[in-house]
């Protein structure tokens, strides 16, 4: 176990109120957020969204990925569901951190892909640790989850780490010509599970 949880808030949002469970990393001291909608203690799989974060897409309206529109539907399909949680995992940049994203963007902005451009910084292409968030659902009391997400390496850590997974929900939206090749990227070169509809451009 890498996490303590530490405070927990009503978190009241456009699609009903959240409870933001907080956690703190024990190496570390960074900090982690759980957003957890109605009663998550029935021992059945709970719908669940591994979210991480992209200040770019989050807050600051960002078209060149699909965070900000993952994040909001996420949350909408949650309340909807009438339960569920969404962690927020505070690993900015697959874990390289905001400066180095903004690098990385840079070298894509000379013709470098996702992956090329993390590489050319000396990092592996994606450096983020999921185990966080299985730790995050332990200390939820969740053992059993339904999945939204393309991504298959969350799938496969989660289940190592000893979360039963008994459904992928594909999370697609968000796709436009600013994200397309990046969207791109990440099907042939990190395996995720999209459904894309290329413009052209
Ligand atoms: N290093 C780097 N990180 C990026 C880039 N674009 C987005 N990110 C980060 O990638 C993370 C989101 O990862 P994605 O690959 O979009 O999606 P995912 O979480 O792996 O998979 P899904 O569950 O299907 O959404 C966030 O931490 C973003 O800040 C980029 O070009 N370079
Ligand atoms: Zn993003």
């Amino acid at each position: 176990m890498k996490l303590k949880r530490v405070a927990q808030a009503k978190l009241p949002t456009p699609w009903g109120e959240f409870l933001m469970v907080g956690f703190q990393e024990l190496a570390t001291g960074k900090d982690h957020v759980a957003l957890v909608f109605g009663d998550i203690s029935e021992d059945k799989p709970i719908l669940t969204r591994v979210h991480s974060e992209c200040l770019t897409g989050d807050a600051l309206f960002s078209l060149r990925c699909d965070c900000g529109f993952q994040l909001k539907a996420s949350l909408e399909q949650i309340a909807k569901n009438g339960q569920g949680i969404l962690l927020y995992h505070r690993q900015e940049g697959r874990n390289i951190g905001l400066l180095n994203k903004i690098r990385a963007y840079a070298l894509q902005d000379t013709g470098l892909d996702t992956v090329e451009a993390n590489h050319q910084l000396g990092f592996a292409a994606d450096e983020r640790d999921f185990t966080i968030c299985a730790d995050m659902l332990e200390l939820l009391n969740v053992k059993q989850i339904r999945l939204l997400t393309n991504n298959p390496e969350k799938i496969r850590v989660l289940t190592e780490a000893g979360i039963k997974i008994t459904e992928r929900i594909p999370l697609e939206v968000g796709e436009n010509p600013s994200n397309e090749h990046y969207l791109e990227t990440k099907v042939l070169k990190m395996g995720h599970l999209l459904h894309l509809h290329p413009t052209g451009k």
